[in-house]
């Protein structure tokens, strides 16, 4: 792009890099220009696209960023190529932040920037990065060794993206270490075990094998003399959850040996067209419906993950054949159920602050049972991850997850610590301990992990001896509908409140105000969309009839604050 590196603050370089350097970057990116016409962004989840319009140019340019974010932080950074849930054909690259965290927002930024930057102007560009983000320390900064670890799903256009970042990392002089295929969580968890390693708070051990023995010596402590009813049919949208969960499987001991009996479906990772393909957490979600390719009968466990196994929904048929759906929220509540029994049983209800964290997309009822029922604390942020997760990380121990499955969660370094230190004074007392010291190891606490949160759900109905009818009855969901609402410029649509309040277009949210108190538990927001180009829409009310009156009429008030100009003036 040109001129794009006018951003940064410093227009001319204030320290020169070797020529040999730049001139191994231009070299190395000489292969990937960027199409015709194409801009990128570093979204919520990374760049994500159709993989054949310029994403390996991307890579490269993200593989630069991690070189010099690496030597900022002094310490090891990941990176991922993937695409979640979206079809086979897009693939993506996100980067992750040593403690296995997303990368730093204000570092978004320079993303954008570098893979808008064309190959003639790449070297310039990194060299005017080093300068802007390495500042002062420059001189020994630059001297720093730069660690990179990467992983990817199980795309065809995967190996082609991981030439391209190789390139770069080469051209840059970074070491690095390929994992492979690996679900998104499990990168971010290698990260922060690669960057915790003989400290006094290691993560772990940065292999599979670690992750898989981890979770599994947690899970059997959890389960110590409890039973898992039945079995639980685990659809992994023929992504690469499909064969990291099958390997876990092999850590775990079986139903007969007090065990879980986990029925793999949807593993197919040799045909690549069927990943994410009438399967997976987003179809269930979104579809309100079992795969087709189902078998599970009423009333069976079944859940599924999505395509990096980063989201996990749980649901059945029930005896009326009716399809129940136990997404994100109900998660959380049980989660939150287990936590503040264990930590009651422990004798610590006191000394450890345990909240909620929720988008507006949560379900009403879920937040009424929690503050109401379980009486703890609700925090609401905007959406996206990563609000999430910071509000949680303020709680001992925070649970937060999105509606639509992923979530985590969070135990702070004090809760570690009261939780490790305490003595139990009976039976009853040890094993509440021991329970919540393992689930501190069997959550995946750098981020959403379908794979370890389909495990603690298990964990937790086996503990609880809930059906899925018992879990479903905690409380009644209240109807809802999301609407998607396409406009001239969504950008108009600016919010307040954790996005449940419209600033602007000027009155739009005084009509949707008026519109709501007209509906009994009414509730209803609109915001713009961070991932489509749309305005969402969420109502939810008393009645399936009345949260779809609530819904359409206040996507009325969007199409009509959203209408195009009139082109007379
Ligand atoms: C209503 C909804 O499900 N929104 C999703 C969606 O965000 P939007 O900003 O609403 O497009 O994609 C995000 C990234 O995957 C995810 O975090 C979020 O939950
Ligand atoms: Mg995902």
């Amino acid at each position: 792009m040109s001129g794009s590196t006018s951003v940064f603050n410093q227009p001319k370089p204030v320290v020169k890099l070797e020529q040999a350097l730049l001139d191994a970057i231009n070299a190395g990116i000489a292969p990937y220009p960027i199409p015709d016409g194409r801009k990128y962004g570093y979204g919520t989840a990374g760049f994500r696209m159709k993989a054949n319009l310029g994403l390996n140019h991307v890579v490269y340019t993200v593989g630069l960023l991690a070189a010099i974010r690496a030597k900022k932080r002094n310490a090891t950074i990941g990176i991922m190529i993937t695409a979640s849930h979206n079809p086979a054909e897009d693939n993506g690259v996100k980067l992750v932040d040593p403690m296995g965290d997303m990368l730093e927002q204000s570092w978004e930024g320079y993303a954008t920037v570098l893979a808008n930057t064309s190959n003639e102007e790449m070297a310039q560009a990194y060299e005017h990065l080093v300068n802007e983000t390495l500042v002062d320390e420059i001189r020994q900064l630059q001297d720093r060794p730069a660690n990179i670890v990467f992983g990817r799903d199980t795309r065809t256009s995967g190996p082609s993206l991981i030439k391209a970042l190789k390139a770069a990392l080469d051209a840059v002089g970074a070491t690095y270490h390929d994992y492979g295929y690996l679900t998104t969580p499990q990168l971010h968890y290698m990260v922060r075990c690669v960057n915790t390693q003989n400290t006094p708070y290691a993560f772990g051990e940065a292999t599979e094998d670690g992750y898989y023995k981890k979770m599994a010596n947690a899970f059997k402590t959890i389960m110590y003399g409890r039973k898992i009813h039945g079995s639980v049919t685990a659809d992994c949208a023929n992504g690469v959850g499909g064969p990291k969960l099958q390997e876990l499987i092999k850590y775990l001991p079986t139903a007969a040996e007090g065990g879980i009996d986990i029925k793999v479906i949807n593993d197919d990772v040799l045909k690549p067209e069927a990943l994410n393909f009438d399967c997976g957490a987003d179809y269930v979600k979104t579809k309100q419906k079992a795969p087709p390719s189902s078998k599970a009968g009423p009333n069976e466990r079944c859940c599924s993950l999505d395509g990096d196994a980063d989201r996990v929904v749980y649901y059945f048929t029930d005896s009326n054949g009716v399809f129940r759906l136990l997404d994100g929220d109900r998660i959380a509540t049980l989660g939150a159920v287990f936590l503040a029994e264990m930590a009651e049983k422990a004798g610590l209800s006191d000394k450890l602050k345990i909240g909620l964290v929720q988008t507006a997309y949560a379900n009403g009822a879920s937040t009424e049972y929690v503050e109401k029922v379980l009486k703890l604390p609700v925090v609401v942020t905007p959406t996206g991850v990563k609000h999430l997760h910071h509000a949680a990380a303020r709680f001992d121990i925070g649970v937060y997850f999105e509606a639509n499955g992923h979530g985590t969660i969070l135990f702070s370094d004090n809760a570690t610590k009261t939780i490790r230190e305490t003595q139990p004074k009976n039976p009853g007392q040890k094993h509440a301990l021991d329970s919540l010291s393992a689930s501190i190891d069997l959550i995946n606490q750098t981020v959403g992990d379908a794979i370890s949160d389909m495990l603690f759900a298990e964990v937790v109905l086996a503990h609880k001896a809930w059906t899925m009818e018992n879990w479903l009855n905690t409380y009644i969901d209240l109807p809802n509908r999301l609407v998607r609402v396409e406009v001239h410029d969504r950008s108009i649509f600016k919010t307040e409140d954790a996005e449940r309040k419209l600033v602007s277009p000027k009155g739009a949210q005084e009509e949707i105000t008026r519109l709501v108190s007209n509906y009994t538990k009414g509730r209803s927001f609109a915001r713009a969309s961070g991932t489509e180009d749309a305005v969402r829409v969420y109502a939810e009310a008393y009645s399936k009839h009345e949260a779809e009156a609530l819904a359409k009429h206040v996507a009325d008030v969007v199409k009509k604050f959203g209408a195009a100009p009139d082109p007379r003036g």
